[in-house]
């Protein structure tokens, strides 16, 4: 059967991708880039991330209320590459609708996004056929993203 949690097929995009070593380095390379990007002038991803930052941090000297808030974050983007790649992990987060309703998410911060999403795989040495497949995978999700 093809259930996520079965060991991976062969040629799966998973596996291609290399495993669990290449899904977690894409993974945290984004982590990564965007907060990197949250740094810099006029940061187009700082908007939508501020809540979590003001959590993980705390706010004027006040105590950090959700200090691991990031790092659930990132095993959470490491399980969904997984599921969606056909690995060994099932996605236990919220649907993408859930995780990004209230944030209003624009197409200028989609575009901004998957920019950092495409140096994260670039930095991986993900294969160019890999990469235009997981892009295609992550692009299904756009509208569910976007907009809400
Ligand atoms: C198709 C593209 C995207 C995918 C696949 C994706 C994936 C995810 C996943 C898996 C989570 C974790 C959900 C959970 O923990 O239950 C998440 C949360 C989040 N995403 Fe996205 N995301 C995408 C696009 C974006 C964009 C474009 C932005 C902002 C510009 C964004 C900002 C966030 C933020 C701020 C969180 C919540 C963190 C928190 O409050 O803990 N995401 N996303």
């Amino acid at each position: 059967c093809n259930s996520s949690t079965d060991t991976p097929a062969p040629d799966s995009l998973y596996l291609r991708m290399g495993g669990k070593a290449g899904i977690e380095g894409v993974a945290d390379q984004m982590v990564a880039n965007v907060g990197a990007e949250t740094g810099t002038p006029n940061s187009l991803m700082l908007r939508s991330h501020k809540p979590m930052l003001d959590a993980i941090t705390g706010v004027n000297g006040a105590a950090p209320t959700d200090p691991t808030r990031l790092t659930r974050l990132r095993n959470n983007v490491v399980d969904q590459f997984t599921a969606i790649t056909g690995g060994p992990l099932p996605y236990t987060g919220q649907t993408m609708l859930a995780a990004h309703t209230n944030m209003k998410v624009t197409d200028a911060e989609y575009k901004v996004w998957r920019e950092l999403l495409d140096n994260s795989l670039q930095k991986n040495n993900i294969g160019v056929k890999e990469k235009a497949e997981f892009t295609a995978l992550i692009d299904a999700m756009k509208a569910d993203v976007v907009g809400h």
